[in-house]
């Protein structure tokens, strides 16, 4: 039997012509041997070709199976479980539409939060968005938001990662109504819409990250450590590929959400207003008189006035190192250059470790709002 004949059986093309998150997938192989659609195929034959489809699918299970591609191993097991089930494996292409459905369903569960914290689950879902890309390293290009490797020990464990459980659950309701997007996609959109229904910026954002294994995470340590001061800071930032200007925007997300004592030890909101976006955390930073608080905890601030807002040693550095002042007092100035900065270093941030080739569009999507969808 030749390969030109075995590659045209019938069943070849629904054997090898899958789909990974959404982006279909055709290994090389595949490609070289391509022909545009099969012959029909004469019924006497039906039998032979069963045969030459199981032995087609089975050298092309040994072919990606052999590859080092995460996106080949998932080909494999959808190719496999194909041939397994006697089903051709489903083709679907999400389009920007498919996303902006997602993002709904995302921007309606951030609001079913009921009693938890401030009465929503954007400011930790944002932060599961920023963990699960912060990893990056762009020395080794390990890490990044590539393969959501926070779904799996010890990174799930990791101290830096705490309570973020919460956030991961969220999502997983999402996942089990729309099985094809891949967890690094769906975490990272998580981010934007957080940001956006809290009345942030917008995000440009573009779907094309992978699911991966345990065995492509990072390790411990990769994570800012808010007891440190400026030089720590760097590090770990210049590490990702940011600037002086990118940390202090970035790190102006803190206008949201809170400190909790039972995951990072810290205690209590940056600002008055934890579920609206704002430059408030700049405003506060230079606007009141920080005090360390008395307290069993780690070090941190608190403000003088009324004692129940905080800051944490890594936040306070951004008024007294020089350079990150400059931002930081220009971001409290402005709220409309802070939200353009943070989109864009944000932007960045959840793209990080994602090979370009892997994003399904050349230029980011800005998604709507439920509040614009509306009007
Ligand atoms: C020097 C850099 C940073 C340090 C040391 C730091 C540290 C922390 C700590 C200790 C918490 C409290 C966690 C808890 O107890 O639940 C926290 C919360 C948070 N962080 Fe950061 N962070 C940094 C940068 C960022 C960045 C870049 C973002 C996003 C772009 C971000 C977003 C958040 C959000 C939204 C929360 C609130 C989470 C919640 O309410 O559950 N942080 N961060």
């Amino acid at each position: 039997m030749s390969l030109a004949v075995t590659l045209r059986a019938p069943v070849r093309r629904a054997v090898f012509s899958t789909s990974v998150r959404g982006v279909e997938f055709r290994p090389k192989a595949y490609r070289r041997f391509t022909t545009e659609g099969p012959p029909p195929a004469p019924k006497s034959n039906t039998a032979l070709y069963a045969s030459i489809a199981a032995f087609t699918a089975a050298a092309a299970g040994y072919y990606l199976y052999n590859s080092n591609s995460d996106t080949s191993r998932e080909a494999t097991t959808a190719v496999k479980s194909a041939v397994q089930s006697g089903k051709a494996a489903t083709k679907f292409t999400p389009t920007k539409e498919d996303y902006q459905k997602v993002y709904n369903r995302i921007a309606e569960l951030l609001d079913e939060a009921g009693d938890y914290d401030d009465g929503s689950f954007a400011p930790v879902v944002l932060r599961l968005a920023w963990h699960a890309s912060g990893t990056y390293d762009k020395d080794t290009g390990t890490g990044g938001s590539n393969f959501a490797t926070m779904r799996f020990e010890p990174e799930s464990l990791h101290g830096a990662n705490a309570g973020l459980h919460v956030a991961r659950g969220v999502m997983e309701k999402i996942k089990q109504e729309y099985p094809w997007i891949s967890y690094g996609d769906l975490w990272t959109l998580g981010g934007v819409a957080a940001v956006q229904e809290m009345a942030g910026p917008k995000i440009p954002w573009r779907p094309g990250r992978i699911d991966g294994f345990a065995s492509n995470a990072t390790p411990d340590g990769r994570l800012p450590d808010a007891s440190q001061g400026s030089q720590h800071v760097r590090d770990i930032f210049y590490r990702m590929g940011f600037n002086d200007q990118e940390i202090v925007a970035l790190i102006g997300a803190h206008a949201l959400g809170r400190c909790h004592s039972d995951r990072s030890g810290y205690e209590g909101p940056w600002t008055f207003s934890p579920t609206t976006f704002t430059n408030d955390f700049y405003k506060l930073l230079f606007d009141e008189k920080w005090v360390w608080k008395k307290w069993n905890g780690p070090k941190q601030l608190q403000d003088k006035n009324t004692g129940s807002l905080m800051m944490l040693p890594t936040d306070y550095v951004l008024t007294q190192d020089k350079s990150f002042k400059k931002y930081a007092k220009a971001y409290a100035d402005d709220q409309n250059l802070f939200f353009k900065d943070f989109a864009a270093a944000f932007a960045k941030l959840l793209e990080l470790g994602v090979p370009p080739q892997q994003f399904v569009v050349a230029e980011p999507w800005t998604l709507n709002t439920l509040e614009e969808q509306k009007a």
